[in-house]
């Protein structure tokens, strides 16, 4: 399927979709924890339904009422697993791996084509050197894991992915002696692991963080009942945003937006920095945009996921946008920087595709073009928002968008843009 998408304007109100990462921590954590926990304005999508399934298959009994979910009987750890299918999700893919490395029976977890591309390795690595028996295809999934790790001394590398070291951090205080962990090299996307840590304090568990982004202890505990409310979604958001700067007239974002750490909200200084006014309260934002942004140079590093929404504003820029240090970019759903670098070109941008990042600019000759998302939902969306801006195109794999952000195309046309699924 492809999308058509037209020169649009879009005004009016629009509610920003739940977080995704903590959506996933929650249901993880709300499903170890004693019965009865819940998680509240959770995201309902492809991928943290594929979390919700994850969980039951581990044993767990969950009831959806609305957009609240409750654990109704926790994990059971041994449990018998039948092979587990984590979908397009990364992030499910790697926490349930630290969980299923608590079972001593073997688990098989797979996805679909997009995950089976993805990294595993580094995590597999340090699950058997707790003890765990790991098999993959070349580092990547399907992958079957034997436990039960018991814990002790871990070290794992930085800088592939945090939801690695999510991933141990979770299962470590599940684990009979607890972990010491050490993370090798820089750590790419750290407020991720923040995220975590702070999900984790929620659900009564204590994280000692020895040296940020470094070491860390988890000693044996247990996660304790707890009702979580799902802030907003800063990397929804920062799509809203770039729509509203290209093609918003009056928009008002609504939303929890809540105090736990987001790493994309970056985006909102990065608005500031290309010359954009940005009101914001805990529940709303606004933004002024001037005629022009001034481009500049933006290190994504703890914030990947917002390559796509602002490598398209670059449209609207009269000096170039550079994007470094995010050489995990490629890594993701499909690899990001490849992928932007081959399909905004077909509009006009001139592009410098580095190992790390890019460097776009806008040209005289802007026009439409036949996008290809290649099934990745922020691509998907982020093309689109361009091609409203710059009419006359069509975006390949709308459907994609479940993964994160559902109603998108609902939401868009209901505010005024011009977008047909063909
Ligand atoms: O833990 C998480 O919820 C996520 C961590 C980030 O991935 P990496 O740590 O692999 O960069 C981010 O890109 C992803 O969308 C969600
Ligand atoms: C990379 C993403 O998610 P995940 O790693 O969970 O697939 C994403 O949502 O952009």
């Amino acid at each position: 399927m492809k999308c058509k998408v037209e020169k649009s304007k879009i005004s009016g109100q629009i509610v920003c979709p739940p977080n995704k990462s903590y959506s996933h921590r929650a249901i993880f954590l709300a499903s170890l924890a004693g019965k009865n926990s819940s998680v509240e304005n959770v995201l309902l999508s492809a991928d943290t339904k594929a979390t919700i399934e994850t969980c039951e298959k581990f044993g767990a009994e969950i009831k959806l009422e609305n957009s609240t979910i409750i654990v109704k009987n926790p994990i059971k750890i041994g449990t018998k697993v039948a092979e587990i299918n984590t979908e397009n999700s990364g992030t499910t893919m790697r926490i349930a791996s630290g969980i299923a490395s608590l079972f001593s029976e073997e688990i098989t977890l797979t996805g679909d084509a997009s995950l089976q591309k993805r990294p595993m390795q580094p995590l597999l690595d340090a699950l058997s050197s707790m003890g765990a028996q790991c098999s993959s295809t070349d580092g990547k999934p399907p992958i079957k894991i034997k436990g039960k790790i018991k814990g002790g001394e871990v070290k794992i590398p930085g800088n592939f992915s945090s939801q690695f070291i999510s991933a141990l951090l979770i299962s470590a205080p599940l684990t009979e002696n607890g972990i010491n962990l050490t993370i090798e090299g820089n750590l790419v996307s750290k407020p991720y692991l923040d995220a975590t840590i702070s999900t984790m304090r929620k659900f009564g568990v204590t994280v000692q963080t020895l040296i940020p982004y470094k070491r860390y202890n988890i000693s044996p505990q247990i996660y304790k009942e707890c009702t979580f409310t799902v802030p907003i979604d800063f990397s929804s958001l920062a799509l809203l945003l770039s729509a509203n700067v290209l093609n918003g007239e009056d928009i008002t974002i609504k939303g929890n937006i809540g105090n736990l750490p987001q790493g994309d909200e970056v985006f909102i200084d990065f608005l500031e920095q290309l010359g954009v006014q940005v009101t914001m309260d805990d529940e709303q934002i606004k933004i002024k945009t001037p005629e022009k942004l001034s481009g500049g140079k933006f290190d994504l590093s703890n914030s990947p996921d917002l390559l796509p929404p602002l490598a398209i504003l670059a449209l609207k820029s009269s000096s170039p946008i550079e994007i470094f240090n995010v050489k995990h970019a490629r890594l993701k759903e499909t690899d990001r920087i490849a992928i932007v670098s081959r399909e905004l070109v077909k509009l006009g941008i001139k592009i410098q595709e580095k190992e790390d990042g890019l460097i776009l600019e806008a040209s005289e000759n802007i026009s439409g073009a036949e996008l290809n998302s290649e099934e990745d939902h922020r691509l998907f969306m982020a093309f689109c928002i361009a091609g409203m801006y710059v009419g006359n195109c069509t975006v390949t794999d709308p459907e994609s968008v479940q993964v994160s952000y559902p109603n998108f195309v609902e939401e868009m046309n209901r505010m005024g843009a011009n977008l047909e699924i063909q």
